[in-house]
């Protein structure tokens, strides 16, 4: 488990990069991506692209944009060009952006062998060889450096420059504004005000804005420093799993491990001994002593997923570890003192459990200390739905490397008014089956959804709508025909209106009456 891995995703569609000749003004870095700022549709992309942008400027092989985590006094990598690994960490003064961040001035490095601010370990965690390195400072308003812009190795083998280093620096300075208008920038004022928070490990990779998840980010942002036992609630697929990974990277456990144990996936019989381990001779076969993944958790947190599918017999066991940390061996009598916190998960209604003596009582409350109820995904309104299938268009393209296709109007409005009973999941399934088999642009007829009464959503809202056409009023299914006679003409409005027999700025009126841009 790497700590600290929610380094950020990539979700927003970007023109490809230049590969021939990179600008040579400064302001074209900026230019190019300035536009995503006040949009700040995914932070994560804009950041990537900036990074990317800049690197292909200085003729750098790799850039990476460090931060400053006042409350740790160390820097970590928010971005990165072609990173080998998600996220890095060093302390202020530590090597060459250390030193930047330290003293305020920029760094050049033309050789690093026994460059006293070179930080070999860096190179030695992501495998890669550096042989030059240009760094400068962002500042804030006041001055204060608050992160540090990095190239590595200029491309062609060369050494950078006098005038490299100038123009790494002016980059800088505008980099510096730029952000400031971000959220990003906002929670590190927030972080240098309130130290006993570190930046850098939130949410960066649980995507949703609605009401529901930014109550469930606060309530995390309290969890995670304890040591309370969690138990989060909620549909399968709805990002269960993904909280209990934020809860521990935000804690004080974020570099122990986090061991996951999937109770469903476990018949009864071995659950105990997944979780205890056993001793040599427990049982036929039993040739030597096993950990189990409290052990091997030690000092970290322990993920019981489908914790409702624990027998019965094992519920005992897990209670004394829940209140005194200790517990024996299958077949063992000596007794084993851990030091772990225990997040747990489930789809059913344990209270229900509890009540038709399924579940201990005891173990119930125990395990609900703080308990983190995750609505499913079609409760979290049009806008979350439309962010994550931006989200996982990104991510797909990128896993399969294909350039990110553009989802079409309609596309987007049937996404938003499917009811998602496999929730994000289904959702991520669905956007990657589209991205595989579209070709440049994910109309409906990709999306691997079921093909009865497709109803499209309400004016602004993922609401559920009356199934049956009968029961459509004559102005829905106008606003449904016009939306399909779109997608099939693919978005070109002046043939959409031709189709339809009606004007151009009949159709321009009724497209933003439905809240769809009439660009296309
Ligand atoms: N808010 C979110 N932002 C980004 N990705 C998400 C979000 N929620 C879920 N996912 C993705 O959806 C998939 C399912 O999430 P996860 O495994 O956490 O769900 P779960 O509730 O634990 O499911 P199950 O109960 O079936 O184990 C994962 O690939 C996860 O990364």
């Amino acid at each position: 488990m790497t700590p600290g891995c929610y380094g950020g995703p990539t979700a927003f569609v970007l023109p490809p990069l230049p590969t021939m000749s990179p600008p040579k003004d400064v302001s074209q870095v900026l230019l190019s991506v300035g536009g995503l700022v006040g949009r700040e549709i995914d932070l994560d992309a804009f950041l990537q692209t900036l990074v990317d942008r800049i690197a292909v400027t200085m003729q750098a092989d790799r850039g990476t944009l460090w931060l400053l985590d006042p409350a740790r006094g160390e820097l970590f990598s928010r971005a990165a060009h072609l990173p080998e690994v998600s996220q890095i960490r060093v302390k202020l003064g530590q090597g060459a952006a250390g030193h930047v961040a330290k003293e305020g001035e920029p760094v050049s490095i033309q050789d690093p062998r026994g460059e006293r601010l070179f930080f070999a370990d860096i190179d030695r965690l992501t495998g890669y060889r550096t042989s030059s390195l240009l760094a400068a400072p962002l500042r804030d308003a006041e001055g204060s450096v608050y992160g540090v812009l990095q190239v590595l190795n200029r491309l062609g083998g060369g050494q950078f420059t006098d005038e490299d280093t100038e123009r790494l620096a002016a980059i800088a300075s505008q980099v510096s504004t730029a952000l400031q208008s971000t959220s990003l920038y906002q929670e590190l004022k927030r972080a240098k005000e309130q130290p006993q928070a570190p930046v850098g490990y939130f949410f960066n990779r649980i995507i949703g804005e609605s009401a529901q998840l930014r109550t469930l980010y606060r309530l995390v942002q309290k969890a995670a420093p304890t040591d309370a036992t969690v138990l989060l609630r909620g549909e399968s697929g709805c990002g269960k799993e993904l909280f209990a990974r934020a809860i521990h990277v935000n804690g004080p456990r974020r570099d122990k491990p986090l061991v996951k144990v999937d109770c469903a996936a476990l018949p009864a019989t071995l659950i105990e001994n997944e979780l205890f381990g056993h001793e040599k001779g427990a049982f036929t076969g039993a040739d030597h002593r096993v950990q189990g993944k409290f052990e091997v958790a030690d000092g970290g947190t322990v993920f019981i997923d489908e914790i409702g599918e624990l027998p019965l017999s094992v519920q005992g066991k897990l209670l004394r570890v829940l209140q005194d940390r200790e517990f024996e061996r299958v077949g063992g009598t000596q007794t084993v003192k851990v030091d772990v916190r225990i997040v747990a998960a489930t789809n059913r209604d344990l209270s229900r459990m509890v009540a038709e003596n399924r579940f201990r009582e005891d173990l119930y409350y125990r395990i609900k200390v703080v308990e983190l109820v995750l609505p499913p995904l079609r409760e979290r309104g049009a806008e979350d739905i439309e962010r994550l299938a931006r989200h996982f268009v990104a991510t797909a393209a990128k896993r399969h490397r294909l350039e990110p296709p553009r989802l079409s109007a309609l596309a987007l409005e049937r996404l938003k008014s499917y009811r998602w009973p496999g929730n994000v999941r289904e959702l991520e399934n669905c956007i990657e089956s589209a991205v595989v088999l579209c070709e440049g642009e994910i109309l409906e007829e990709h999306l691997p959804l079921p093909t009865v009464d497709r109803p499209l959503p309400a004016r602004g809202g993922a609401q559920a709508e009356p199934e049956s056409p009968a029961l459509l009023s004559l102005a829905e299914v106008e606003r449904r025909h016009i939306l399909r006679v779109l997608e099939a003409v693919k978005g070109n409005r002046t043939a959409a209106a031709k189709a339809l027999e009606i004007g151009r700025n009949t159709l321009s009126r009724k497209l933003k009456e439905y809240g769809l841009s009439d660009e296309g």
